[in-house]
């Protein structure tokens, strides 16, 4: 069942209680449920999504517009040296589904290599991405766009499973998609077609694959919490609740299978008692703030909160990695979706039209058809301290394409005209960051510094970066396509100009990761243990997000928490020997 508020549940124990009914949360509370004799209760800071803003995360065309809304965290970074001081918004999921119901759907397994990195970095096998095929099965299901286009030869089906999640390539590409696979197609070597990115191979350019199917966004939310919620009665989900933090019992006072939660800062705090585990999910920003408001964590930084430290694991919120974004645009010399979306009539229909039915152009995949994942050449001066992707089959860099004009945060759009853009992501940054508590209350925002831009690795591949995207539309395929480059993007002619315009327009691409790192079993560093549970002694308590990846994912992250939460549940499943 649903509830609302905590004093609406009419039982305080369970067997497993999962925190964050996002991304993750999703996946093992309905994994564990689908065993009738275990109880599960799901805890959820944010709201339901069937909410009034249900279109903003259910059409597929409204991707990324939840952001700033009420099913949005709505945090903010510390002001950013390497962005010239900039403190940027940084999104997060406020609703069930979490970030997956306000992410831009791109499912990107990223390379096998990443996976194959972190079976090395944890001294676990099962982590590769040979072992993972079974979860990697068990979570996605490839689907045909809702107009039933042929996309043969746009995907490999070998690369697809028979899970919950649905992915789908795009329902209508445009010329911009064809000039793309043109250039391609007139330099093999250099710009290598990859016809399933999902394969394990993730460089190279290829069509981008999304969380889409049958017109809706395929959220976990959508495809794991809903059926089980609908279809069981084992499962309960506990909205509009925040877990304040983890309550030490035991006599070492090192075991955490209670959680105190509570509405708001003022409001009456209730406890709830896994009789097995408490699985955190509340993702790389969620889940270090609970564990260090619990008294996990560094020990002098929470002492100085005064807050009792229970377990000293000085990596809790330390190593935050992610990745940013930078767009550059230009003008087509034919018609873009950009006209269609100065057009609020054209628009209105196209949102209508989805209400109707789930199709049109609403009802297709993000803005986004296709993406190139590609590496610093082997002589980059960039490589000479050592190589940040998790292999040589890895990318350093990203470009989407995409069919309008895409501003850079608070960067004036032109209100006239057909734009193209592209987005350049950085893929491997080496710089790190941190996560800290501003207070000890679990009602303010924690202090979030992704440290962008602070290693010369970093900027110097956005700038090489910017230059190969240059490159690329050099190629003939864009003849009679491209117009001029917008003003700004016209002028980083020398490598100090991109510096500076990546410095003064880049923002985050959202993936934070690394705030409780899994490391091997014997390692003092890391927050996590090879089975996710934690480290330092304590009991009860297994980390089951986005914040174990020990390295910023290779691609899109979504795709492989999925993945992690598979296995992840089935891991839990065989400690407690359930079915
Ligand atoms: C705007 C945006 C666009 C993105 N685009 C893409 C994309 O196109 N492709 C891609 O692969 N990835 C994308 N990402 C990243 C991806 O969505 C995330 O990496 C992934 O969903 C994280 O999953 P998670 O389970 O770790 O956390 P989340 O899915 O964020 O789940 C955490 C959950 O825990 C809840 N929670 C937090 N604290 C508490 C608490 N104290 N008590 C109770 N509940 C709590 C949250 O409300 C949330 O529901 C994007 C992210 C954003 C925000």
């Amino acid at each position: 069942s649903v509830f609302t508020a905590p004093e609406q549940l009419t039982s305080t124990k369970y067997d497993f209680i999962v925190v964050g009914a996002g991304t993750a949360g999703c996946v093992v509370a309905s994994r564990l449920s689908e065993n009738p004799t275990v109880k599960v209760l799901v805890i959820e800071a944010g709201v339901a999504d069937n909410t009034t803003e249900a279109d903003l995360i259910n059409i597929p065309f409204l991707a990324g517009q939840g952001i700033g809304t009420t099913i949005d965290w709505n945090y903010t970074t510390t002001n950013q040296a390497g962005l010239n001081g900039r403190a940027i918004p940084y999104p997060r999921g406020f609703v069930m589904g979490g970030s997956s119901s306000i992410n831009s759907m791109i499912y990107f397994r990223g390379p096998s290599e990443d996976f194959d990195r972190l079976a090395a970095a944890s001294g676990d096998p099962g982590w590769s991405w040979e072992n993972l095929q079974r979860f990697i099965f068990m979570n996605e299901r490839h689907v045909a766009p809702w107009n039933n286009r042929s996309n043969a030869g746009e995907y490999d089906p070998r690369a697809h499973g028979h899970g919950p999640l649905l992915s789908s390539v795009t329902a209508d590409p445009f010329e911009l998609d064809r000039r793309v696979i043109q250039t391609l197609s007139d330099h093999p070597e250099k710009y290598p077609f990859n016809m399933d990115l999902n394969s394990g191979n993730g460089l190279g350019f290829g069509w981008i694959q999304s969380t889409v199917g049958n017109g809706v966004r395929s959220s976990a939310s959508r495809a794991y919490l809903h059926p089980a919620l609908d279809s069981r009665t084992n499962i309960d989900l506990l909205l509009h609740t925040q877990v304040t933090r983890l309550i030490s019992t035991g006599a070492a006072g090192s075991t955490f299978t209670s959680v105190e939660v509570a509405q708001s800062a003022g409001a009456t705090k209730f406890e709830f008692t896994a009789t097995k585990e408490v699985i955190l999910s509340a993702g790389s920003i969620g889940t270090p703030q609970i564990l260090m408001l619990s008294g996990i964590g560094p020990k002098n930084e929470l002492e100085a909160l005064g807050i009792i430290s229970r377990i000293d694991l000085p990596d809790v919120g330390a190593n935050l990695q992610d990745q940013t974004i930078l767009s550059l645009q230009w003008e087509a010399k034919v018609e873009t979706l950009s006209s269609f979306l100065s057009d609020p009539a054209a628009v209105n229909a196209a949102l209508a039209q989805w209400t109707e039915n789930k199709t049109g152009i609403a009802a297709g995949t993000s803005l986004v058809n296709t993406i190139g994942f590609l590496r610093l050449p082997e002589d980059s001066p960039l490589l000479k301290s050592g190589d940040p992707a998790a292999g040589s089959n890895s990318a350093h860099f990203e470009f989407a394409f995409l069919n309008t004009f895409l501003p850079n945060a608070d960067q004036p759009a032109p209100l006239t005209g057909n734009w193209v853009s592209a987005a350049v992501t950085l893929q491997s940054p080496t710089s790190r960051g941190s996560l800290k508590l501003r207070s000890r209350s679990a009602f303010e925002h924690p202090i979030i510094d992704p440290a962008f831009y602070t290693t010369s690795f970093d900027i110097g591949t956005v700038v090489h970066a910017v230059k190969a995207l240059r490159e690329f539309f050099s190629a003939s395929a864009w003849d009679g396509f491209l117009g001029s480059p917008f003003p700004a993007v016209a002028a980083l002619n020398t490598d100090e100009a991109i510096e500076a315009y990546a410095r003064t327009w880049a923002t985050t691409v959202k993936h934070p990761v690394s705030t409780a790192k899994i490391s091997k079993i014997a390692d003092k560093a890391g927050v996590v243990s090879p089975n996710l549970l934690l480290k330092g002694g304590a009991n009860g308590v297994r980390v089951v997000d986005a914040s174990i990846f020990p390295f910023a994912v290779a691609g899109y992250p979504q795709a492989e928490v999925y993945i992690v939460a598979e296995r992840a549940a089935a891991l839990i499943k065989e400690t407690w020997s359930l079915k």
